[in-house]
């Protein structure tokens, strides 16, 4: 499935007031988490159905530095088909596809290659990732080559100075640009939370990425000393759901970075059902940013399925 359907937010004009009024209750962020973690884990067939959910709202990330052509053909096999033929007659499934493949800019055309008839986008990181600290010039012309490439998702990354320094007009005008460059293509903007310092800030940036068009808003590149966390998550979820009372825009959520196990899983979707709806569990609308969640979603499945599990090597990624 694509993001093509989806009716793409249009943004709104910058409103310093709206943004600079934005407060965060941080006990209140930490208690409503502390209570959902603290939920009793959901019956088992429920599990396997949003485990399976999980995989299609999933972006399958590889973003390594010695990234290969051969390893992204084979990653780009895996989202073609993420579980194995059995554990998928036993769950009943005829297709099943990840929600898209997300790679660095020289990945880019082997990934298009391998998702070839799939009807999978390939998303890249653009926009200098994951400082994000080349110039504006070079970081837009890495835009419109990506798209040129075929990817159908840019995931940017903002300036975190800009949300350091409160310039929220500059990061309105530098996500404006971003959003522009892409064109048709759909983009993500990555605030990279472990940098921002407080949960206000992220409310802020998330409001101001919003207002200037964002289609969804990411937590992290995978690469800062705190990545993805269901405290920031909240937060961002609720100024989407805000943004979208106040404009009647959806905008998507990306947790990722360091999201690996099942249970993680499905924990955030817990969360997207609980503050934002069954609209929020749709790939349209909803994605992880996932190097390794695949491999342990497919050993939970096999355990569902078969009651044992099989050695993790079995499921490793490419
Ligand atoms: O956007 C995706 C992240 O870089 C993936 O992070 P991860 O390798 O911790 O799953």
């Amino acid at each position: 499935m694509t993001m093509t359907s989806h009716f793409r937010p249009g943004g709104m004009p910058l409103d310093l007031s709206l943004v600079e009024s934005v407060r965060v209750n941080q006990p209140a962020v930490r208690r409503r988490i502390d209570s959902l973690n603290a939920r009793r884990s959901q019956k088992k067939d429920w599990q396997a159905a949003w485990l399976v959910k999980a995989i299609q709202c999933m972006d399958l990330t590889t973003l390594a530095g010695d990234d290969t052509p051969g390893r992204v053909a084979r990653l780009c096999a895996k989202a073609r088909q993420p579980l194995r033929r059995d554990l998928m007659a036993a769950l009943g499934l005829d297709a099943l596809q990840t929600g898209a493949v997300c790679v660095y800019h020289e990945m880019i055309v082997p990934a298009v290659r391998g998702l070839q008839g799939s009807g999978i986008p390939v998303a890249a990181v653009s926009t200098a990732f994951p400082a994000g600290l080349s110039s504006m010039e070079t970081k837009l012309r890495e835009i419109e080559l990506s798209v040129q490439d075929g990817a159908q998702e840019i995931d940017i990354v903002i300036s975190r100075r800009h949300v350091l320094t409160q310039d929220w007009a500059g990061l309105y005008d530098e996500m404006k640009a971003y959003r522009a460059a892409c064109g048709e293509a759909h983009v993500k903007a990555i605030l990279a939370t472990g940098d921002l310092q407080t949960l206000d800030n992220v409310a802020k940036a998330s409001w101001v990425c919003m207002m200037a068009g964002a289609d969804f808003i990411k937590t992290s590149t995978g690469k800062e000393g705190v990545n993805a966390t269901l405290d920031v998550s909240l937060v961002m979820v609720r100024a989407i759901r805000d943004y979208q009372a106040l404009t009647g825009d959806k905008v998507g959520y990306k947790p990722a970075g360091g999201i690996a196990t099942a249970k993680m899983a499905l924990q955030y979707l817990t969360l997207m059902k609980e503050e934002l709806g069954n609209d929020w569990l749709q790939p349209d609308l909803f994605r992880f940013g996932a190097s390794s969640l695949l491999t342990d979603i497919e050993r939970q499945l096999e355990h569902h399925v078969t009651g044992s599990y099989s050695a993790a090597h079995r499921h490793a990624m490419p």
